[in-house]
């Protein structure tokens, strides 16, 4: 007997669409299967002011495939010279769903971001006050801290502080790759949430480095060591509602990841779903892949859950994925699980 799994249709709370011709070539994978995103400001040049997302806004609805639903939910890239007004105003509109701290050089597109938490506070303060999240990258670019402890060193010394200080403030940590994250997480009482990519609950460090260097599997923050990977699949199949997907699909076209000095950032838009259905049914768990995908994030975001339902079928062959996509911008790699998907959207 085939079996399927239904669930309501999911969401995707952390994706970069890009724009152009890489948002033209990449929005369709998202938005045939996910109803909603909480879509990256860090272009070039960031989306800053509540008219940038406005008209960012705009364009991705402009390069959405006929018959697709999909809303973007929209953020904006926070930096030291932010208007608290224009902030709360865009969500007073509706238009913006969080705020996004980039550490200045944490990652792809942040220099432009904060380099000293205090002048942000003002900010920070007024997003306090009218509940509206930060999601954060949770990284120090401190040079002297190993790339492989900097999310450890970011809770101790960048969010602890500042959750200390703002304890009203809600903070979505995201993509979280290590068990002292998660650790944070369920330790804290309240206002604290994380998401977690499709890719750290598939690949560690090993991925990157072993029988050659493998620059798809190299996004930030890196992947860690297996028991870290370990952790965050405990928390993501545990039901557990402050723990929910957020893919981080960060397309960059092959010359950019395949050259000396290659980009962070792994596309999963378009396998996701085949990818964490079979990890779920790894861990036994298919029955709280939904809380997962569907429930916890609306939730956490102050949304109602989406009412279509998504049906998933685990077929007897195996479900093939392009090795990669053509977008105007030139080819894209697709993350490869390196274990065959039997699970497939309906
Ligand atoms: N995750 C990545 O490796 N890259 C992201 C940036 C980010 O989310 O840190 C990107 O924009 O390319
Ligand atoms: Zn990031
Ligand atoms: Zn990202």
């Amino acid at each position: 007997m085939t079996q399927t799994l239904t669930l309501r249709r999911p969401d995707d709370w952390h994706l970069h669409l890009r724009d152009g011709a890489m948002l033209e070539g990449v929005i369709g994978d998202t938005s045939r299967t996910f109803a909603r995103a909480i879509i990256m400001p860090n272009l070039v040049p960031p989306v800053v002011t509540t008219a940038d997302a406005e008209a960012y806004r705009s364009r991705i609805m402009a390069a959405l495939p006929e018959g697709h639903r999909f809303q973007p939910l929209m953020t904006l890239y926070l930096t030291e010279h932010t208007a608290p007004d224009d902030v709360a105003r865009g969500k007073e509109s509706g238009l913006i769903t969080a705020v996004k701290l980039y550490p200045a050089g944490a990652t792809t597109n942040s220099h432009g971001g904060v380099r000293d938490m205090n002048k942000a506070m003002p900010v920070l303060e007024r997003m306090a006050e009218i509940g509206l999240p930060l999601c954060v990258h949770g990284e120090v670019t401190d040079p002297a801290v190993d790339i492989f402890d900097r999310e450890a060193v970011f809770i101790e010394t960048v969010l602890d502080p500042l959750r200390k200080r703002l304890p009203e403030l809600k903070v979505t940590m995201e993509h979280v790759t290590t068990k002292d994250g998660i650790d944070y997480i369920r330790s804290a009482g309240k206002n604290l949430a994380g998401s977690i990519t499709t890719h750290h609950l598939i690949i560690n460090r090993n991925a990157i480095l072993v029988g050659g260097i493998k620059p798809h599997y190299y996004c930030l923050p890196v992947a860690k060591r297996e028991h870290h990977r370990l952790a965050l699949r405990a928390a993501a199949t545990s039901g557990d509602a402050r723990f929910f997907l957020g893919t981080d699909s960060a397309p960059h076209v092959d010359p950019l990841k395949e050259c000396a000095c290659g980009c962070a950032g792994i596309y999963t838009s378009i396998n996701t779903m085949s990818c964490l259905a079979h990890v779920f049914e790894e861990e036994g768990a298919l029955d709280r892949l939904e809380a997962f995908t569907s429930l916890n994030g609306p939730a956490w975001y102050g949304l109602p859950a989406n009412e279509e339902r998504m049906t998933l079928v685990k077929r007897a062959e195996q479900v093939s994925f392009p090795a990669k996509i053509e977008t105007g911008a030139g080819p894209v790699t697709v993350f490869d699980p390196m274990f065959p998907l039997y699970w497939d959207v309906a």
